[in-house]
């Protein structure tokens, strides 16, 4: 069986990673590099519950574990361990602004009012390093990477069924494809019966903290020009630190590579991360970056057989959670392509047909 795997982020590496653990011909085709997109600018956070309620929840309790079982599976280091989650939030002009902080690194008047996780929880991982180490343990099982962008899919005579892959004029034939393309799987709504997929754009900034900042991740909030900001910081074990704040909505460039930050953002983000620590220094900074995550109308994720197609699947819209829930997506989307219906978790709150599929003469008229 060829299966062809559109896209070389978190969800594509994954998926090309359990794929090739069985008799599968699998090529990962990537209009950029690996982790090119948010896969490689994420925080890497995971929690193991903080789904419960809600559909995700398996997915992401089955994926924590898988988190922790790859380490002893798959060659490479990105970073992955357990750590602590807090919640608080930053004093503004009152009596707790000169309070020193329940944690030690941090600066006077950062509230610390809640632990949201504790290490049996909660863990984080390099988001790039682990893309790429997946993808690498793929590559080690026999997947090819293609580098090349995919303008369309090529179905056989009956129109339904999918025969192979259109890379900018050339074909490779395939007898399943995967779309994983992130917020540009929009863009296949104009091949298939597909529902929308939105792109919501994220500042970060990256800290070169060493061992000063230990494994306590943060969410807080802080007033700032008059609107409360939620803050995200993850110290990560490699001794880099990710924060991140001020969510927009912004147009979705056509070509993930000119997906930049806006200055003002960073600006405000610089900011407000020094306010929360003397660790984020100015001259610790190692990347200013923006990223847009994939977003679908209800939230979830859209993961399974693409409606009216034979051989066409989808994995996308994973929105905040897309690193913690890439390896049980790849996991039971191999069993979906490979045996027919997936038995690690079950799929259906994510069956792509649930929602309404996209207008394609809307993205023609883009
Ligand atoms: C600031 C920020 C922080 C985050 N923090 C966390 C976190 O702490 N924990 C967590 O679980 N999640 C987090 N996320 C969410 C997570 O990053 C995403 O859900 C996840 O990376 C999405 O992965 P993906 O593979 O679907 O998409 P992407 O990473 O966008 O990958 C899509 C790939 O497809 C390629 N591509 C696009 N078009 C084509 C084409 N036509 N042909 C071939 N290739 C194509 C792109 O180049 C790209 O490499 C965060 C997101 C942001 C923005």
């Amino acid at each position: 069986m060829r299966v062809i795997v559109c896209g070389g982020g978190v969800i594509g590496a994954c998926t090309a990673y359990f794929l090739s653990r069985g008799d599968i011909d699998v090529t990962v085709v990537e209009r950029s590099e690996i982790a090119a997109a948010a896969s490689g600018k994420a925080g890497g956070f995971l929690a193991r519950d903080w789904c419960a309620g809600t559909p995700l929840d398996a997915l992401a309790r089955r994926s924590f574990t898988l988190h922790a079982q790859l380490p002893h599976e798959v060659a490479g280091d990105w970073a992955y361990r357990r750590m602590t989650a807090y919640g608080g939030y930053v004093a503004g002009d009152d009596a707790q602004r000169d309070a020193p902080s329940a944690l030690g690194w941090l600066s006077n008047g950062v509230v610390i009012a809640h632990r949201l996780g504790t290490t049996d929880t909660t863990a984080i991982v390099h988001p790039r390093k682990f893309t790429s180490a997946m993808m690498n343990a793929a590559l080690a099982q026999g997947t090819r990477l293609r580098q090349g962008r995919v303008t369309g899919i090529v179905r056989d005579a009956d129109g339904m069924t999918v025969t192979g892959v259109e890379i900018e004029g050339s074909v490779i034939e395939a007898d399943a494809v995967v779309i994983a393309m992130g917020p540009w799987s929009l863009l296949a709504a104009q091949w298939m019966t597909l529902p929308a997929v939105y792109g919501q754009r994220s500042p970060s900034i990256v800290y070169d903290t060493g061992t000063d900042v230990p494994a306590d991740a943060l969410f807080l909030e802080h007033e700032s020009g008059g609107e409360t900001v939620s803050i995200e910081v993850f110290p990560r074990a490699d001794g880099s630190t990710h924060i991140t704040a001020f969510s927009d909505i912004a147009p979705l460039p056509l070509d993930p590579a000119a997906v930049v930050p806006e200055q003002d953002a960073i600006a405000r983000l610089q900011a407000v991360s020094e306010r929360l620590s003397p660790a984020f220094r100015a001259d610790r900074i190692i990347a200013r970056q923006a990223c847009f995550r994939p977003v679908t109308q209800d939230g979830l994720p859209l993961i399974g057989r693409v409606p009216n197609s034979e051989g066409l699947y989808v994995a996308t819209g994973h929105n905040v959670w897309g690193i913690l829930n890439a390896p049980a997506t790849g996991e039971a989307l191999a069993e979906l392509v490979t045996e027919g219906a997936a038995s690690s978790v079950d799929l259906t709150p994510f069956d792509p047909a649930r929602l309404r599929p996209l207008d394609p003469s809307l993205l023609q008229a883009r």
